[in-house]
């Protein structure tokens, strides 16, 4: 008998996408230029499931891509509560709205076009939930944004912080702004005292930072 892959086996034992998310998931790797961006099946579900232990009244997402992680954060959320979404591309406006409008949660999600720094300053909200997720290089640039709009004991998430082992890496060139940023976003928070915090070796990394 051959034997089966552990990821399917995770996935085929988990929650399915439902129809909705798994059609913009195949939508967004015909159509779209970098479709693994997008969160997808297992780690979607695991931010449903953080959304329906933490129950966030506000939460906030920084990168918005296609909405598939903003509509999964969106179904774990209660009635009455509100997610926003920032997404610097609004080249994406019509594939998020596509989505976005046929979700039946989607009166608790604000997308929200332009630069995440510009944006979060205007918002006037105290944040139970953030998940980091846009530009890498600018990861230490969004927390400390955020920070004091995240109510003590709120969570934050930052994804991509494994950034494909790169981080590990013995030699990173000064021309890998990207890995560069992740590194000192992680060292950052390892300094934090303000913060408990655990790298979940989920996907590429998915910290894990709790406000005190
Ligand atoms: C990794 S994708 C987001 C994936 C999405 N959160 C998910 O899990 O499905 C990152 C997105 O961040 C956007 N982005 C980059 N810099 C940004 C900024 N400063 N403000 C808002 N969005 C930004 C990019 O255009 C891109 O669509």
């Amino acid at each position: 008998m051959e034997k089966v892959d552990i990821n399917d086996y995770i996935l085929s034992h988990s929650d399915d996408e439902g129809d909705l998310l798994a059609a913009l998931n195949r939508d967004a790797n015909v159509n779209l230029l970098r479709p693994r961006m997008l969160s997808g099946h297992l780690q979607g579900r695991i931010l449903k499931m953080f959304c329906r232990m933490l129950r966030p009244k506000r939460a906030l997402e920084i990168g918005t891509y296609t909405a598939y992680a903003t509509l999964c954060m969106a179904e774990g959320m209660e009635e009455g509560s509100l997610i926003h979404t920032i997404e610097i591309n609004d080249e994406m406006e019509d594939f998020i709205q596509k989505y976005v409008s046929q979700s039946p949660h989607k009166d608790k999600i604000k997308v929200h076009y332009g630069d995440a720094m510009d944006i979060i300053p205007q918002l006037n909200e105290t944040f139970d939930l953030v998940f980091i997720d846009a530009n890498k290089r600018l990861y230490s640039k969004y927390y400390d944004l955020v920070f004091p709009m995240v109510r003590p004991g709120g969570l934050i998430l930052a994804d991509n912080t494994l950034w494909d082992g790169k981080v590990t890496e013995e030699h990173v060139p000064a021309a890998d702004k990207q890995t560069l940023g992740i590194l000192a976003f992680n060292d950052k928070i390892k300094a934090d005292d303000r913060v408990e915090k655990v790298i979940l070796p989920l996907r590429d990394g998915l910290t894990m930072i709790w406000k005190k």
